[in-house]
């Protein structure tokens, strides 16, 4: 085949880690790069995908591949897709794929090798955002009931996949506390090749597309890591030593263990997500309260959506990780029709939360 392959980024990281943001403002950096974007997302309707065009630019194209785990078996989406893009690919100059936050990257990096993709596409990195402050939290450890465990056991798998890992929400932590973090990570993975630090989900182009990190390269060991490229003024830390990727020679391919995706959902249905969607118009402050109470009381990972602003100004954003609940007006922003929330947790309660929305706003909800 003539043409050159066409690199993909694959971006994974658990449930709110960051994925989307990072996306939105490596669009408003990339300059030059014409860039398509796969969204992949657990829940049944494109949030991210939404949110993503909000920040639209000539040269950006976004395609949803909603409900589901992008390239596991049962996704008839992500192939033709792929084989869409190569059939433009005058207009392509890298592909970035944002798997949902309980998808493991390994599926795409499986297909991407297989007979359809190996000539038109080549992995260029595998990236995990990683929420820092949960991290450092014990969140992600391994505990006694079954959520943990199931949380414990996938972010971990998402990080054995990747070669850089993000460390993300660092705004408010300490050059100790980032250490701390960076040596859980390497224990946790220790074959990934880079650590990478995102302040307010930022990260330079240069640490993230067109790092080549899969193409077979002469095997003698080199010092060398996208951090140490970086002009002085860009580099995260004072001693940039610490986190820099050196220790990693060599930059042939290296496996990722490719029979180890699994149907993550069919091994283990526990989890769960659905929309719950009302017609009224939301008094922000109301509907900031009710998802608090909401998140404290179920057991839900994720909850995100839009709703429209009862005092007439646009549109509510709303996303929630855990407990940590942010509700943004984005008075610029055409109101939706309806307002729509994606719940994503282990075994929540579709009626209980309905009847919590309903109570707790004063709005129909269903
Ligand atoms: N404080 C802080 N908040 C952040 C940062 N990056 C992302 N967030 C917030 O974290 C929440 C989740 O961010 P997303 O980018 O949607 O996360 P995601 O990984 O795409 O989430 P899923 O696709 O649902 O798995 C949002 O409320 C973001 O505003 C950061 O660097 N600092």
């Amino acid at each position: 085949m003539s043409s050159p392959r066409i690199p993909v980024t694959v971006l994974t990281g658990f449930l709110g880690a960051g994925k989307t943001t990072l996306l939105s403002n490596l669009i408003r950096d990339s300059k030059q790069r014409r860039l398509a974007i796969l969204v992949n997302e657990f829940g049944e309707v494109s949030i991210d995908g939404t949110i993503l065009r909000t920040d639209d630019k000539a040269g950006v194209e976004i395609h949803d591949l909603a409900n589901g785990l992008v390239a596991y078996d049962d996704d008839e989406h992500f192939l033709p897709t792929m084989l869409a893009l190569w059939q433009r690919r005058q207009q392509i100059d890298h592909v970035l794929i944002e798997t949902s936050g309980l998808a493991l990257p390994s599926a795409v990096m499986e297909q991407l090798q297989g007979p359809e993709l190996a000539e038109r596409f080549v992995l260029d990195a595998t990236l995990a955002v990683v929420d820092t402050p949960l991290l450092l939290a014990g969140d992600f450890d391994s505990g006694h009931g079954q959520q943990d465990n199931a949380v414990a056991s996938l972010f971990r798998q998402q990080l054995e996949n990747a070669d850089i890992v993000v460390l993300n929400k660092i705004d408010t932590l300490t050059d100790t506390a980032m250490l701390q973090a960076e040596s859980t990570v390497r224990e946790l993975a220790p074959s990934i090749r880079f650590i990478e630090l995102a302040y307010q989900a930022k990260l330079d182009t240069r640490l993230t597309l067109g790092l080549h990190l899969h193409e077979v390269s002469g095997s003698g060991h080199r010092h060398y890591g996208p951090v140490s490229s970086l002009p002085l003024n860009l580099r995260p830390l004072a001693n940039q030593a610490l986190l820099d990727g050196h220790s990693h020679g060599g930059l042939a391919a290296h496996s990722h263990g490719l029979a180890t995706h699994k149907h993550f959902h069919e091994q283990d249905p526990g989890w769960q997500s659905f929309l719950i969607r009302s017609k009224d118009a939301q008094d922000a402050a109301r509907l900031l309260a009710a998802v608090e109470s909401i998140a404290r009381e179920e057991a839900l990972l994720r909850i995100k959506g839009h709703a429209a602003s009862a005092d007439g100004q646009g549109r509510l954003t709303l996303q929630a990780v855990r407990q940590r609940v942010q509700l943004q007006q984005e008075p610029e922003t055409a109101a939706p029709r309806q307002a729509q929330l994606v719940f994503i947790g282990y075994h929540p309660s579709r009626p209980r939360i309905v009847e919590r929305l309903r109570a707790l706003t004063g709005t129909h909800w269903q």
